[in-house]
């Protein structure tokens, strides 16, 4: 793989102290991190005792990691191979093994025993303490053991947030902790009685876990960061943080503790805030590195072009963050530049049922074997109890799983991978599904009364959309019962319903958008919300105009008469004949019996190509035969009948050309189409525009009610509707600028141009169209066409009457 400039850069850079990499996910952050080590090695070890460390996250990433930079060394760089071997002087690590072994070393040292305790223990403990504690402060409502989920989760929090003393608690900003209960909007005030008395709490139960001989994972941490400031233990002389948004300020401590200062060495954090999925991270939440006594500014570089996803999955978890204030407005923030990988937009599936879910993942994954290998297909849920129960569903149907946990995963080994949210950060596969985006799973309801919801959205936003930038090709979200509300804040027209199809997922129609309404005899029907929906789809993402479209369309089988739900229909000729029969089922009923009858209708009628059944859930496309295709035709031209008057509309507003059709019997009735693309554009304001002459009569210097007729136009085609009019064109002097004898041009009434512009101009009473190119005092007046001689005058002489926008062709 080649290096970008930037990231080559970012490579080479010259050591001097601490460096901050910040970029978008799939930037090449961990790309770059890596590679310095090379450099760094080359470069900046002088001294015999230089080490040099790169810090990951978590296990599985460190293994990642190995993995794909053992490949690489096979592949290009023979030396790298020695990275990984245990006499190099480079290490890799993540922070836990390092800080656990440090937290040994402690216990050695002190000649004391803990071990580390687990979450039902930690929440019982802290439940003894709350009613020590509460003795002393009876007027802390908070303190109560209905409340040992939040309190555990603060006294943890202060722990990882290296607050030692009642002073630092008091005064401390709990970015990205909120209020505490409930039922009493406490704000946990600062310098209050409600710090004081969670802070002894802190202290009681650290002291009730030590004396049972237990630590929290955070205390732990605590522990190592005191081993290794109290022993020398600087010996990294260029240190790579992997994911910094991530750790706490005790881990940022730790690392810091082991960093040693020389005039080439290097301190590097490697970030990206819109991945930063633990509530606990220091610098993820905003903070400045100041805060950890460090200057960045000159300091820091910005990677913004993904190489990971294609551009239809990057804009569709972008729409995540465009929904998120917060952390958009994260002095970090960095914006994704698209890069122009195109494929396949991400698939967006719902589901009642997890059986249901669990089907369509057997049937996608064996479709999926065909172009992909299993090792290449990664399955991604909220919890290990999630995954552990897919993979057993999934073995069930001889596909091979393997759960990435902890250990040594084997990512060359050729099974589906499964791996929770918050492990696969930093990991990429060519297939991802994120499976069970329900309601109450993400974000997750754990915390709904005892957060702040913003802060917890935001988190939970940050963990989806580094779940959804794992994908390098294909993304199939699904939800079981009730869809997580954050798909609802990924754009439709960015999801699909399924593969190869076009056809966006259902999304229900509120009722006064409803078309046909006056065919409908119960507007209130089930399945009426499924068929307005594929009404639209068929208008939208089709093309069909809806004079195509017929509801409750006839169709006559031997002497029994029936009536499909919805067909579309094209014309030959004058002749319009069925193309496509649709079958709707009410939301979640179902599509087999709709299956039957779709067949059915489709035998009965001989002209009739495709058929489609749907109940917004499942979809299902047939052709004539009943055997399955993957998507139905869109409209093309030639589909639609000669009701309408169709011309080309040259928009010279913003260059491009339009199909622009009229209806024959109603003018007002307009229909757009950009040319050579299928898709009918929605005109939501119109504009009318007086044809008031031709061009050698120019326009009139005041505005006048009698017009020859009107044409109506988009809006947004013209600048102001009563400063335009158009005129038909009388001569040929324009032909090479597609303006002809007989076309129309819509003209922007003004009294100055831009050089290049298509200008109505008037020279001695005489109204002429030209291209209008000023040269100091004079003005040239060039037609387009080799016939004519372009015209020099001076430049008052010329009075310019308005500008071409646009021209209607004859
Ligand atoms: N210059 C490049 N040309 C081609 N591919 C690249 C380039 N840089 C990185 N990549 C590829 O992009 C993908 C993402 O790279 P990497 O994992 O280093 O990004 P990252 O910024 O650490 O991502 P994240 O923060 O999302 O984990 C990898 O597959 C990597 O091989």
């Amino acid at each position: 793989m080649k290096l970008n400039v930037e990231q080559r850069r970012i490579v080479e850079l010259e050591p001097s102290g601490q460096m901050l990499v910040k970029g978008v996910a799939g930037s090449g952050k961990t790309t770059v991190a890596i590679r310095r080590i090379n450099f760094l090695k080359t470069n900046y070890c002088h001294e015999a005792d230089d080490q040099i460390l790169l810090v990951t996250y978590n296990k599985t990433l460190l293994n990642y990691i190995k993995f794909q930079y053992e490949r690489l060394a096979d592949a290009e760089e023979e030396d790298f191979q020695q990275f990984f071997a245990s006499n190099a002087n480079v290490e890799i690590s993540t922070i836990d093994a390092l800080m656990f072994k440090a937290f040994r070393a402690y216990s050695r040292r002190k000649g004391v025993k803990l071990e580390i305790s687990n979450t039902p223990m930690e929440r019982q403990v802290l439940i003894e303490a709350i009613h020590e504690v509460k003795k002393s402060y009876p007027n802390v409502k908070l303190l109560s053991p209905k409340n040992s989920a939040f309190l555990l989760d603060e006294v943890l929090w202060m722990e990882s947030c290296l607050i030692e003393d009642i002073e630092s608690y008091q005064n401390m900003d709990r970015i990205g902790r909120a209020s505490g209960d409930s039922s009493t909007p406490q704000k946990l005030l600062k310098n209050s009685e409600l710090r004081e008395a969670i802070f002894e709490l802190l202290r009681v139960f650290t002291d009730k876990m030590e004396k049972q001989g237990f630590v929290t994972f955070k205390r732990m941490n605590l522990l190592a960061l005191r081993q290794v400031q109290e022993v020398n233990a600087k010996r990294y002389t260029h240190v790579i943080i992997d994911e910094s948004q991530d750790l706490t300020r005790v881990q940022l401590e730790f690392l810091k503790a082991l960093y040693k200062e020389k005039p080439y060495s290097s301190l590097l954090f490697v970030a990206d805030n819109t991945q930063s999925i633990y509530s606990h991270s220091w610098l993820g939440k905003g903070r400045p590195y100041t805060t950890i006594g460090y200057d960045m500014s000159g300091k820091s570089r910005a990677l913004s072009k993904n190489y990971r996803t294609t551009t239809e999955i990057s804009t569709a978890a972008f729409d995540l963050i465009e929904a998120d204030e917060t952390i958009r407005s994260n002095v970090d923030f960095v914006k994704p530049a698209l890069i122009d990988r195109h494929g396949h937009p991400p698939i967006y599936r719902f589901f009642t049922t997890p059986m249901k879910q669990q089907a369509f993942l057997v049937d996608e994954i064996r479709t999926l074997q065909n172009d992909y290998d299993f090792r290449e297909i990664c399955l991604v849920a909220r919890s290990n109890r999630l995954l552990e129960s897919l993979a057993v569903g999934l073995e069930a149907e001889g596909i091979p799983t393997e759960v990435l946990q902890g250990t040594e995963p084997n990512f060359e080994s050729g099974k589906v991978k499964l791996v929770t949210m918050h492990s696969i950060k930093g990991l990429e596969f060519k297939v991802i599904f994120l499976v069970d985006l329900n309601q109450g799973v993400i974000p997750n309801d754990r915390y709904t009364d005892l957060e702040d919801q913003k802060t917890v959205d935001s988190d939970e936003r940050k963990l989806l959309y580094v779940g959804m930038t794992r994908a390098n090709e294909l993304l199939y979200m699904s939800s079981v019962k009730k869809p997580s509300k954050f798909i609802k804040e990924i754009q439709r027209k960015h999801l699909r319903m399924k593969k190869d199809c076009a056809l966006r997922p259902f999304e229900s129609i509120s009722m006064s958008h409803y078309q046909f309404t006056d065919q409908l005899t119960d507007l209130h029907s089930r399945e009426e919300v499924v068929r307005q929906w594929v009404l639209r789809e068929l208008h939208e993402t089709y093309g069909y105009p809806y004079e195509l479209l017929e509801l409750e369309y006839p169709v006559q089988k031997f002497s029994q008469r029936g009536y499909c739900d919805v067909a579309a229909t094209i014309y030959s000729g004058e002749q319009a004949t069925p193309l496509l029969f649709i079958e709707v089922k009410q939301f979640g009923a179902g599509i087999e019996d709709g299956l039957k009858q779709l067949k059915s209708y489709l035998e009965a009628n001989t002209s009739v190509r495709f058929g489609l059944v749907t109940d917004g859930l499942e979809v299902k496309i047939i052709d004539r035969n009943g055997e399955e295709v993957q998507d139905i035709p869109r409209c093309r031209p030639q589909f639609l009948p000669e009701t309408k008057n169709t011309k080309r509309y040259l928009n010279l507003k913003n260059g491009r050309n339009y199909a622009y059709a009229t209806a024959l019997d109603n003018e007002e009735v307009i229909e757009v189409r950009e040319e050579d693309t299928e898709v009918y554009l929605q005109v939501h304001e119109k504009a009318t525009v007086p044809l008031i002459g031709n061009v050698a009569a120019g326009l009139p210097t005041l505005a006048t009610e009698a017009y020859e007729a009107k044409i109506i136009v988009p809006k947004d085609w013209v600048f102001t509707a009563k400063d335009t009019f158009a005129l038909t064109v009388t001569g040929d002097s324009m032909t090479g600028a597609g303006i002809d004898k007989g076309d129309t041009v819509i003209v922007h009434r003004q009294t100055s141009a831009q050089p290049n512009e298509i200008i109505i101009a008037v020279i001695d009473d005489e109204a002429t169209m030209k291209k209008y190119m000023p040269m100091g005092n004079d003005v040239l007046l060039m037609a387009e066409n080799t016939d004519y001689e372009p015209i020099l005058m001076r430049s008052e002489d010329v009075r310019i009457n308005g500008k071409v926008i646009g021209v209607l062709k004859k």
